[in-house]
């Protein structure tokens, strides 16, 4: 859903991106490293910061592909880089709120399994040559409800971000359904 705002955001993001010339894996891992911090901080019960690491994390994932192609450095292990890191990401934050006691486990990681199947899916009809780019719960939108749930709990209290972990695992799993259904209609 989100995904179609990328032509806009990179508007945005392109000035920004062309001036940092570092290589883009580094980014990337530097995203991946703030999201470990952003689960270690759930992890101790901190709410409202660990929003504001995952929204760092999140906003480096954007730019590590505009500095990429900013600067005509975008490279195959850089995509598959990104994608791999994506996934711990979103693993070790989600284990990050299990363990900080905020959802109860078997929630946490039927959550998990719905977030990391839902790229798989993807993952793999594009393995078969079909885009798969759909759905209603695409990783920018699982991050976004997992953020408010952080932001709002912090303020009205835990039960918010245990309403956010649980709409992560039905719209996770309502979009693997959504992606196994397209590659069905689109593989021959
Ligand atoms: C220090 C301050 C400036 C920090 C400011 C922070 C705040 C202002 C920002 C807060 C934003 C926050 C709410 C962000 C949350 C974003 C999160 C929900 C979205 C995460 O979605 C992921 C995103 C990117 O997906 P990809 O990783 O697949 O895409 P790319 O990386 O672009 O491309 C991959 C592609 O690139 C090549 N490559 C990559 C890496 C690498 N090492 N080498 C490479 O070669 C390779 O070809 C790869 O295949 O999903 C995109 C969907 C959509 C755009 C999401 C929109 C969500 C959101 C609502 C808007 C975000 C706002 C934006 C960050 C605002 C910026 C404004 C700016 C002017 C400050
Ligand atoms: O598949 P998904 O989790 O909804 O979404 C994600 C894509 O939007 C993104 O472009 C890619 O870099 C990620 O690794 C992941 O695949
Ligand atoms: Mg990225
Ligand atoms: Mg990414």
């Amino acid at each position: 859903m989100l995904n179609n705002l990328r032509p806009y955001i990179e508007r945005m993001t392109g000035p920004i991106a062309s001036r940092i010339r570092i290589n883009p894996n580094y980014v990337t891992l530097a995203g991946f490293i703030i999201a470990l911090a952003a689960a270690y901080t759930f992890a101790m019960r901190e709410l409202f910061f660990g929003g504001v690491l995952m929204a760092l994390s999140g906003f480096m994932d954007v730019i590590d592909g505009a500095v990429a192609r900013e600067n005509f450095k975008a490279t195959k292990f850089g995509g598959f880089l990104d994608s791999t890191l994506d996934r711990f990401s979103d693993a070790f934050i989600l284990i990050g709120i299990v363990y900080g006691g905020f959802i109860n486990w078997l929630i946490g990681m039927l959550a998990l399994h719905a977030s990391l199947s839902v790229s798989y899916v993807r993952a793999r009809a594009e393995g078969e040559g079909i885009p798969c780019s759909i759905g209603i719960a695409e990783r920018a939108e699982r991050l976004l409800i997992l953020m408010l749930g952080a932001f709002l709990g912090s303020f009205f209290g835990d039960f918010i971000m245990e309403i956010a972990v649980i709409l992560v695992m039905v719209l996770g799993y309502f979009t693997v359904i959504q992606r196994i259904y397209y590659s069905w209609k689109m593989m021959p």
